[in-house]
């Protein structure tokens, strides 16, 4: 099957958060399966350049509409990591991707709507027509009406759009010029059933039309399909969903064991396996060493993630102190978009400066993760709400124990040690319900206490989650059924 991925992000090379991973965990998957596979993504200045090979032009004259004008762009291609991809630069006054950030900017709508047209006209120019186009998030939603209203005619009459919900959050909620800015009929697409958003009449919802327009629509676990089209966790989306709820499907998510893997992990000094779990405990040093903590015969609990409200910021913060008042360790990585947010943990680190139990690392930095996940015991997720969530899923592949809030994909993925009905050997961490301190403190004490007490069942424990196979193999078999689910129709 030839698939185009259609994305605003692709790790590592342009990556904001999980759904980067996805891209390119599931586009290898893909092509392992013998199929043909190209992304598609925005060439944006803020790229890690120095992990694309080859980048080469690889179509100079694309001239893609905007409004009553055309807009002059160049088609670069480049391999990330083995992946084709196909980068567009559209050589404007208006730097729509020069901007020194991947997101964050009043017109992001508008960018990523043009970037929607531009890739179709990229792709009737350079005649491609894969089997399916796979959209991944409201940046590139606009992608299947302009299909069908605008490329359809135009000749592109086989290609199927699959598209990927990976955040309810941010659903691309613009103004009706939108429509014109990309050459559709405002009177035909802002209307209730399309792209009117159900809470506020006078706004378009990007996401919504997406859903409406395309052939199968995804989100990123069974759990968290479920959750948006019966909660508020649906930010408004439930009805659109419960409409579209005949080409609509959870997958859960898949994490790349060639990147993540204990056996064969670069960025950690001593590898390891189930059969020598002892060396995890050199990298436990290994990070101490690095961070500058003490080596003593304590729990090390991290958390690695996005300050997002998303994330449970509160509960993180909690469990950090909670953690420091038991005498555990606690060594967090994370950033945040919000300057609030990054502020109050700068103080936090500032005031936690000197305590060598506590190491607190502000920013994005992808090769510390690996040793994080490598040197720590337990991991502590309390996300409010969780699409699925690769964090738990990484931890568990080098034997870190995860503590996580019972939402969405976590709930899919980790079972508790002491509560859930599966056979031990199946159990693989802590869940509660409640998001408050109390409960996390709860699974906090029940987790080290038999870290502590009874060390040989906390490494079987770890065992259990070492041997769970959350590769991309199983998701890789659900997309492709997807797929030609939709082809044949
Ligand atoms: N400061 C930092 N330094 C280094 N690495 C960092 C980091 N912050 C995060 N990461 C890494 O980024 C990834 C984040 O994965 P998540 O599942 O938490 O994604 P996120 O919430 O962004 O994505 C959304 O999309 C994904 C994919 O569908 C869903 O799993 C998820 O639930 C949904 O919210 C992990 O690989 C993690 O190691």
């Amino acid at each position: 099957m030839y698939i185009v991925m259609v994305t605003p992000e692709i790790a590592p090379v342009a990556k904001v958060g999980g759904l980067a991973d996805v891209v390119f965990g599931l586009s290898r998957e893909l092509e392992i399966r013998g199929n043909s596979v190209e992304i598609i993504l925005p060439k944006y200045d803020c790229m890690w350049y120095g992990e694309i090979f080859g980048l080469c032009v690889d179509y100079d004259n694309l001239w893609v509409p905007y409004y009553d004008q055309w807009i002059h762009c160049t088609v670069f291609f480049g391999f990330v990591h083995g992946r084709k991809c196909y980068f567009i630069d559209p050589h404007s006054d208006k730097g729509f991707f020069n901007r020194g950030v991947f997101y964050g900017h009043w017109d992001d709508a508008e960018r990523f709507a043009f970037f929607c047209r531009a890739a179709l006209e990229y792709m009737l120019k350079a005649n491609k027509h894969p089997d399916i186009i796979h959209c991944h998030d409201w940046q590139t939603a606009m992608l299947p009406v302009l299909l069908y209203d605008i490329y359809a005619n135009l000749g592109m009459t086989h290609p199927r759009v699959c598209f990927t919900l990976h955040n309810m959050k941010h659903q691309g909620i613009t103004g009706e010029f939108v429509f014109r800015e990309t050459g559709l009929n405002p009177l035909d697409y802002f209307r209730a059933d399309r792209f009117q958003d159900d809470a506020n009449p006078h706004v378009v919802n990007l996401m919504k039309g997406g859903i409406v327009y395309s052939n199968f629509i995804t989100t990123v676990s069974p759990q968290y399909a479920w959750d948006i089209r019966t909660s508020e966790q649906g930010f408004g989306m439930g009805h659109t969903l419960y409409t579209h709820q005949g080409k609509f499907g959870g997958i859960l998510n898949g994490i790349d064991y060639d990147v993540w893997n204990p056996e064969t992990d670069r960025y950690i000094p001593h590898k390891y396996s189930l059969s020598t779990l002892d060396d995890k405990y050199n990298n436990k040093e290994a990070l101490r060493h690095r961070l500058l903590m003490r080596q003593d015969l304590k729990p090390i609990i991290c958390a690695i993630g996005r300050l997002d409200h998303q994330k449970g910021v509160y509960l993180i913060r909690h469990a950090l102190h909670y953690a420091l008042a038991n005498g555990w360790q606690f060594v967090l990585l994370g950033s945040s978009p919000e300057q609030a947010v990054n502020d109050e943990f700068w103080r936090m680190k500032c005031d936690l400066n000197d305590n060598p139990d506590c190491h607190i690392e502000l920013g994005y930095n992808e090769e510390l993760s690996h040793l994080i996940y490598a040197g720590s015991d337990l991991i502590v997720i309390p996300s409010l709400f969780e699409p699925c969530g690769l964090t738990q899923m990484i931890a568990m592949k080098y034997g870190t124990i995860p503590i996580v809030r019972s939402t969405g994909g976590l709930s899919n993925t980790v079972f508790d040690a002491n509560y859930s009905e599966l056979p031990f050997e199946q159990r693989n961490g802590y869940t509660f319900y409640d998001p408050s301190n109390e409960a996390l403190e709860h699974a906090m004490v029940r987790s080290v206490g038999l870290w502590y007490e009874y060390p040989q069942q906390f490494r079987q424990l770890m065992e259990n989650a070492m041997r769970y196979d959350y590769s991309w193999n199983n998701p890789g078999e659900h997309y492709l059924k997807v797929y030609d689910f939709i082809r044949n129709k």
